[in-house]
């Protein structure tokens, strides 16, 4: 039986990275992926979803711009673009990569067999390892529907069907108004279907400020998106060749398909944990501050339930690798940007203000409207929206929280993000140059207006 330094199991973003500095500092590494090496990220969430966002966007973003006309939008040839970027669920380049790199590649399902050392098992191959990380990522949940499970597979998408779509359905259900349901929502609805949200709670974007809740809502509202709030699917069946849905509020809809956006649960059942011991929990695999589960188990990413992004399953597989490599990292999850990639796109970090309300911050906060306060705005689109909300702690001084909502939001609520790690002071905020015309101008502006 080989033994190695490091048993790697899920070859998403989080076990990429987790990988890849592994192999670099010379260590001996077998690596686990039962489907795809390049995990959920690479082909079936992130990169599709904002690969069929982007052309849509840039049509608006045509339209809005002086002098130019709407583009026609090509859906073959976006779908063949789509197709190349998810490599044609092809990963024998990824797998062949990490060979080159030393590591030994199993395609298969991993599952923990032993402990002491730990003990991992692939097909008819067992492996021991000083380190073994988990890296599983999530998958969709299916939520507890009359009738779900009796529709065809077909007229029930979740995002692996969503972003592998070959043609734009009539019309599509999204159950869920978050990150998923906002992004497929958007996607769907700008390709030509009729698209309804049902969303449980009483605004879109639950988690975020309920300012972004309003403005994504009459964003929806422009776009013919129906946006169904503190409503519930109640049944759903087949209706000819399509899906008869019945909402706890009476209302019926007959839909192409639905599509499933109401959270993702960490993939950890099939590892066998329980059977060596190990406690595993619904919300994730718990993990202490160095990403640490037990000694010599790790575990990064979606799995761990900390925080499913993958720039988080990145910088975990990061702090998890050092701390294998004997750095002593603790992970600080203070400035966590989080997007959304809707046109306009949605970002928020940090705190909101109920957050640091409930932390007993003394917290002050500012709006800023970007098209009444800035010249960029108005260089970039002839009819501007945007938002730009700031969340400070008066007492000493500092940034906890920002949200925005506007084009590229996702590149600039990154000067927030290590305004608010960093702890920068707000004098030094205000001090800034911020260059002319941009969008991070708008930081100034808001900062102005803090009461502090
Ligand atoms: C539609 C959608 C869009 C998204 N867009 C973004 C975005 O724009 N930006 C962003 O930051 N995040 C986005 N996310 C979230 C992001 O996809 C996840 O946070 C990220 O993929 C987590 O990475 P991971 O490495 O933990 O897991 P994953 O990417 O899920 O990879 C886990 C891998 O483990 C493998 N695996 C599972 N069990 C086993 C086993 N027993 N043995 C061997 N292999 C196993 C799986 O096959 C998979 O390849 C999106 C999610 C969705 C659903
Ligand atoms: N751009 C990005 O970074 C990006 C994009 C997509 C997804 N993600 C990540 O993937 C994860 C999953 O995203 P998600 O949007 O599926 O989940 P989520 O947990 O973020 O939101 C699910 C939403 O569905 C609602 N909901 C739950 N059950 C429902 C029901 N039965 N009927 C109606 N509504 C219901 C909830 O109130 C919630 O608002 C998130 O952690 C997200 O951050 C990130």
């Amino acid at each position: 039986m080989e033994h190695l330094d490091a048993i790697i199991i899920g070859m998403g973003p989080g076990g990429e990275t987790v990988a890849s500095r592994l192999l670099e500092a010379g260590r001996r590494v077998a690596v686990i992926e039962r489907e795809l090496v390049g995990g959920e990220c690479a082909y079936y969430a992130c990169v599709p979803t904002k690969v069929l966002l982007r052309p849509p966007e840039a049509r608006e973003e045509a339209a809005g711009a002086a002098g130019l006309s709407r583009p026609d939008l090509d859906w073959p040839r976006l779908r063949e673009y789509r197709d190349q970027m998810i490599r044609h669920l092809d990963d024998t380049k990824q797998v062949q990569g990490y060979e080159d790199q030393g590591a030994l590649v199993f395609k298969g399902e991993a599952r923990f067999v032993g402990r002491d050392p730990w003990r991992v098992a692939v097909g008819d191959t067992e492996l021991t390892a000083e380190h073994v990380v988990v890296a599983t990522g999530s998958e969709a949940v299916r939520p507890p529907i009359d009738g779900l499970d009796s529709l065809d597979a077909s007229r029930v998408w979740t995002n692996r069907e969503a972003t592998t779509l070959t043609e734009i359905p009539r019309s599509a259900l999204v159950i869920g108004g978050s990150a998923v349901g906002v992004e497929l929502g958007q996607f769907l609805s700008r390709m030509g279907a009729a698209v309804t949200i049902v969303q449980r709670g009483p605004r879109l974007v639950d988690r975020e400020e309920p300012r972004l809740c309003e403005l994504i809502s009459d964003q929806f509202a422009r776009d013919g998106v129906s946006v169904h709030l503190g409503t519930q699917v109640a049944s759903v069946a087949r209706d000819g060749d399509g899906v008869l849905a019945t909402l706890d509020n009476g209302d019926r809809l007959h839909v192409e398909v639905v599509v499933l956006a109401s959270g993702r649960r960490p993939r950890t059942d099939a590892l066998g944990l329980g059977a060596v011991g190990v406690e595993t929990e619904r919300a994730g695999l718990p993990v202490d501050g160095r990403c640490r589960v037990e000694p010599g188990l790790w575990a990064i990413g979606d799995a761990t339930g900390v925080s499913m992004f993958t720039h988080v399953a990145k910088y975990q597989g990061r702090v998890a690798a050092d701390n294998i490599l004997g750095a002593g990292r603790t992970a600080d999850y203070t400035a966590v940007p989080r997007v959304i990639f809707s046109q306009p796109e949605i970002a928020g970090v940090g705190l909101t203000s109920r957050q640091a309300a409930e932390q007993g911050i003394d917290t002050v906060t500012a709006e800023a409207d970007l098209p009444g306060s800035l010249a960029r705005p108005w260089t970039y689109a002839t009819d501007p929206r945007g938002t730009l909300g700031l969340v400070a702690d008066r007492g000493r001084g500092v940034l906890v929280g920002a949200w925005a909502f506007g084009p590229l939001a996702s590149e600039w609520i990154h000067t927030a993000a290590l305004a608010i790690r960093a702890e920068l002071p707000v004098a030094t905020l205000l001090d800034s140059i911020p260059q002319f015309p941009t969008f991070n101008e708008a930081y100034l502006i808001a900062l102005e207006k803090l009461d502090m």
